[in-house]
């Protein structure tokens, strides 16, 4: 038995896809994203050569100050043994998060926030691994107690303290086995996005929703935002081709001002969308509950952008926020991300995790997983993103069978990337990159 896994060496890449050249993952704000990745890898000297791996997500330029911003809070994990951090992970996100000079440049939030998800996914990624459990199952078979102490509850506890937070993953405690049961038999049910791109033309679009449908999917996403007879066309196109009966949600991608969010809605709810995700501003948490008011009975969705658990907290209290989207790296990790949930649960605010990236779907199954096993408890109207894009560069690709994720097997966080694509993709050297001159 190997009781000491010491971090050994630390090693942070950039690493960049082309995504920009055929529009994939574009919106009204994003028109030309490379998908990219600030990566880590956590190397141990555990004798099975088990490495932690993670990342945070960016559309291109800019991931460069990521990969500065891991290199500055390396030193905090460094030199250090694995078991230190999960004897009290509460601990350890404190410690990582709590650097008293690295969080002026926070705090919390922007890019060292960002640095902070693709360390703390490491560490998971790692533990899981050494647990020899995907990630969804090392949280599933904690106790509620040490879900608890897994987590930060400074600023929060106006919303939720610990206390309430035990309550209610022990409510849900003996009947873990068959939801666990039932995700094993089922999976999660997935909405797509990759018909919806602003940049696709509408053939393409046509094309992609009638595969969607026939691989089950009982959702879709499409962007608008851009231009209001554009998204009026888009849409029609996307109904002509869906009926009545799939569900549709629009997402605007933080584009309109709050009163024209209002007014353009009143255009496209025509189209009964679900939902209207990210309408203005990511911080506006009074624009976004004026919006709520207006639009309602259609859901306002927003998270992929919200910094962290306190603007969370304050959307879910200011009624401005219908669906949370929380985003797998956005906010410093998983720790961070089970406060959201646990929050969310408490205001029943059903969670549908972003996942428009790269390694994000990777990331959040886990997520919904273990929000369904421990803490909302229910799958109803609860839906994970899928994007279908560069699922080929992992290790343990996500599984969608009948429109639903499918439970990774393989320990681990499911964000190892094959070493021929991190070398291929590294920029600015790697050979996908080298003749480009410049991003
Ligand atoms: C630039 C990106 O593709 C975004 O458009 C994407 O993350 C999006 O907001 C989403 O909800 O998937
Ligand atoms: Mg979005």
């Amino acid at each position: 038995m190997h009781d000491k896994t010491l971090i050994t060496d630390i090693e942070v890449k950039d690493v960049r896809f082309p995504t920009s050249k055929a529009l994939d993952g574009s919106d009204a704000m994003n028109p030309d994203p490379d998908y990219s990745a600030a990566y880590v890898i956590l190397k141990t000297n555990h004798p099975e050569h088990i490495e932690g791996h993670g990342l945070t997500f960016t559309i291109g330029r800019g991931n460069e100050l990521c990969v500065a911003a891991i290199h500055s809070l390396s030193p905090l994990i460094l030199g250090k043994s694995l078991e230190s951090f999960t004897r009290d992970m509460g601990a350890f996100w404190k410690m990582i998060t709590g650097d008293s000079q690295l969080r002026w440049v926070g705090p919390e939030k922007g890019v060292i926030h960002l640095a902070t998800a693709a360390l703390v996914n490491a560490v998971w990624d790692l533990y899981a691994k050494v647990e020899g459990k995907p990630l969804w199952k090392l949280l599933a078979d904690m106790s509620p107690e040490e879900l608890v102490s897994c987590i930060d509850f400074t600023y929060i506890t106006d919303a939720i303290t610990p206390q309430e937070a035990l309550e209610l993953l022990k409510a849900n405690e003996s009947s873990k086995q068959e939801r666990i049961d039932n995700l094993l038999e089922k999976g999660y049910p997935a909405y797509t996005t990759s018909a919806g791109w602003l940049g696709y033309p509408d053939d393409k679009m046509r094309q992609l929703c009638k595969e969607a449908k026939e691989l089950g999917f009982k959702h879709m996403k499409i962007k608008v935002g851009a231009d209001l007879q554009d998204d009026i066309r888009r849409a029609t196109i996307i109904r002509e081709e869906i009926g009545d009966d799939l569900n549709l949600m629009m997402d605007a991608n933080q584009k309109w001002d709050v009163d024209e969010a209002i007014k353009d809605m009143e255009s496209l709810k025509q189209f009964n969308p679900l939902w209207i995700e990210e309408p203005t501003s990511p911080d506006d948490i009074l624009g976004h509950a004026k919006i709520a008011k207006a639009v309602a009975p259609i859901k306002v969705a927003t998270g992929e952008h919200c910094q962290n658990r306190v603007i969370f907290k304050q959307l879910m209290q200011a009624e401005a926020m219908g669906i949370c989207q929380i985003d797998s790296c956005r906010v410093g990790g998983v720790n961070e991300i089970l406060a959201i949930m646990l929050m969310a649960a408490k205001f029943e605010i059903p969670v549908c995790p972003h996942a428009g990236g790269v390694g994000l779907c990777e990331y959040v199954q886990h997520l919904s997983m273990i929000d369904y096993i421990a803490i909302s408890a229910t799958k109803e109207d609860r839906i994970i993103e899928y994007v279908d894009h560069l699922h080929e560069h992992f290790l343990d690709p996500v599984v969608i069978k009948n429109g639903a994720y499918m439970p990774p097997k393989m320990p681990g966080y499911s964000i190892s990337m094959k070493r021929d694509s991190l070398e291929a993709y590294s920029f600015p050297n790697g050979e996908m990159w080298k003749d480009e001159g410049k991003n």
